[in-house]
């Protein structure tokens, strides 16, 4: 069972402190129903007299001993399965902080934010059901026993039909399980949509059959996902119904066939029936539990496959031995020896594949990589900084093999600005930045009207493309690594600062011994480069001599 897995995985469940536990409360539900039965019995026989004061007290001692039980159970579940959770959440975000790239580029953000949230907020929301399930099961034990000594043959005849049931239940819990987990599968689509909606808004505002169209797959996905959910339901109350169903079988087996068929006598069987009716109530709560809890184990089970992927991702993935931001802070040279690099084929497309490229950078010089749309430029630049491990060739810092081992110290020489950036609203990572600091590079980049800071938080991200790009730029200079990368920085410039970037920050980079790579198609510029890389569709081509015009 998937959701037992997952509750155990981090800790193994306390399985003998929980028994005691449900013991104790189902003891005190089968004392409750033996004092009931006993003053039957002396009302039977005795007839109403005055209250029996000494039932009456054990009954209501019984009564609190099964609510504390019942209440210690129910709160030593709760934090089991908070703890389970809450560990197996911070497991699925650190193998998603561990992973490479590439891989991350693999896993859907439906999937994720359903597994982070939805997926374990139903197994945190289910989580009284195990616990009463569990009790309850004990319970059924409990009171089989006081059945079996009462009457023998009405013992083994309920637990053939308890068994019988309890299995045909399960084959159909199986079903219901299976619903649910199309049903999941139903929702990530409908948030695929909401996404598309949510991020296309512009889009989808401009073009009217467009969003006609955007609102149909919408309304076919939240259809789709509706009925997914309504047969779910269904299928959970057709189980319930045969749940109660087969109580009433069970009820009218020790009513009608019971004395038919043995020799009990009118008093035993009048304490069996009402054995009955006290199991009729915890076997009614284990099949609502088995049918609420077919969403949590379907959600257990989601959770766990998400997590097996990223641990599988996750070992061929980079060395977890703490980063040594010195390793190669001495470095010469940065060189690229005959990489390539291609992309996972997806459903029969031919991948994209670069290279052989090979390249040098020396230390304090300026690379500029340049090439048509689709060329390969950015996807060479994620190799250079480490996050795309070549497919073959090699990354090498003077002459050292950047790998799996040392990828992440290698990531430490390397501020940058790559093509889908993202700007976050305070300075992680940058703690001992000073404001001044801050505020000199603001000004620098002509933001300090439009950017303040407070509490380490810029004071808006409400900006224009171009000074979404300075701002991203003033955090990467403020990391002050020794290496900057710049993947089309200066695209969305307007000519001015084109040209304060180009003639004056970049030498003035340069001059403070920074490495900068960059890729641009300011041709106006290449003369700045100590060296140049074209790319033509994935190969490297020689680069032309940079043109001498000043702009
Ligand atoms: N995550 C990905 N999975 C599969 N293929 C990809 C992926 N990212 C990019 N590609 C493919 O790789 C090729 C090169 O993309 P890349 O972004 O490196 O080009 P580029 O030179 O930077 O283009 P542009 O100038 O338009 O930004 C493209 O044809 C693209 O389809």
């Amino acid at each position: 069972m998937q959701l037992f897995a997952l509750l155990t995985r981090t800790a193994a469940l306390p399985l003998k402190a929980l028994i005691i536990i449900a013991a104790g409360s189902s003891l005190f539900n089968v004392g409750i129903m033996i004092l009931v039965n006993r003053a039957a019995q002396d009302i039977a026989a005795d007839g109403v007299d005055d209250v029996n004061w000494l039932m009456a007290g054990l009954f209501c001692a019984a009564i609190a001993f099964y609510l504390v039980f019942e209440l210690r159970l129910l709160s030593r579940f709760a934090v089991l399965v908070e703890d389970a959770i809450h560990a197996v959440r911070c497991d699925i975000i650190q193998l998603l902080r561990d992973l490479n790239l590439a891989d991350r580029d693999r896993i859907g953000d439906a999937e994720l934010y359903d597994v982070v949230t939805q997926a374990s907020d139903t197994i945190s929301q289910n989580s009284q059901y195990i616990a009463i399930a569990f009790r309850s099961a004990i319970l059924v034990v409990a009171i089989l026993a006081y059945i079996f000594v009462t009457s023998k043959t009405t013992f083994v005849m309920l637990t053939f039909a308890i068994g019988l049931a309890g299995f045909v239940y399960m084959r159909r819990g199986q079903r219901v399980m299976q619903s649910h987990m199309s049903v999941a599968q139903d929702d990530q689509r409908m948030f695929d949509r909401i996404t598309d909606q949510l991020d296309g808004w512009k889009e989808v505002r401009m073009l009217r059959p467009r969003r006609i169209e955007l609102a149909d797959a919408f309304n076919a996905s939240v259809d789709r996902a509706a009925e997914g959910r309504i047969t779910v339901q269904n299928a959970s109350f057709d189980l319930y119904i045969f749940g109660q169903l087969a109580l009433f079988i069970l009820l009218g087996v020790v009513v009608f066939v019971v004395p038919s068929y043995t020799d009990i006598s009118t008093g035993n069987l009048a304490k069996t029936a009402t054995a009955v009716l006290f199991i009729i109530g915890p076997i009614g709560i284990i099949i609502q539990a088995v049918a609420v809890l077919g969403s949590a184990e379907a959600s257990a089970a989601r959770i766990l496959n998400l997590e097996n992927r990223l641990e599988e991702f996750s070992s061929a993935t980079d060395s977890r031995k703490p980063v040594n931001p010195k390793a190669f802070a001495g470095f010469s040279r940065i060189s690229l020896e005959a990489a390539e690099y291609e992309y996972t084929a997806e459903s029969g497309v031919e991948p994209f594949h670069l290279g052989p490229v090979a390249l040098h950078v020396d230390r304090g010089e300026i690379l500029f990589i340049s090439g048509g749309n689709g060329s390969g430029k950015s996807t060479l630049m994620r190799i250079l900084t480490g996050l795309y491990a070549p497919s073959a060739g090699q990354l090498t810092v003077d002459g050292r093999t950047i790998g799996a081992v040392n990828r992440r110290d290698y990531r430490a020489l390397i501020a940058s600005v790559l093509s889908n950036y993202h700007l976050f609203p305070e300075l992680f990572g940058l703690r001992d930045v000073s404001k001044d600091a801050v505020m000199e590079q603001l000004r620098y980049f002509e933001l300090d009207d439009v950017v303040g800071m407070e509490n380490n938080r810029f004071v808006t991200l409400d900006l224009s493309t171009g000074q979404k790009k300075r701002l991203a730029l003033v955090v990467a200079l403020l990391e002050d690594r020794p290496v900057l990368v710049l993947d089309e920085w200066a695209a969305d410039q307007d000519p001015q600062f084109r040209k304060k970037f180009y003639r004056e920050l970049l030498p003035r980079l340069k001059a403070q011994g920074k490495t900068i790579i960059a890729v641009t198609h300011d041709d106006a510029y290449f003369d700045l480069a100590d060296r140049r890389v074209h790319l033509s569709e994935g190969m490297q081509i020689e680069a032309g001599p940079a043109p001498a015009a000043e702009a």
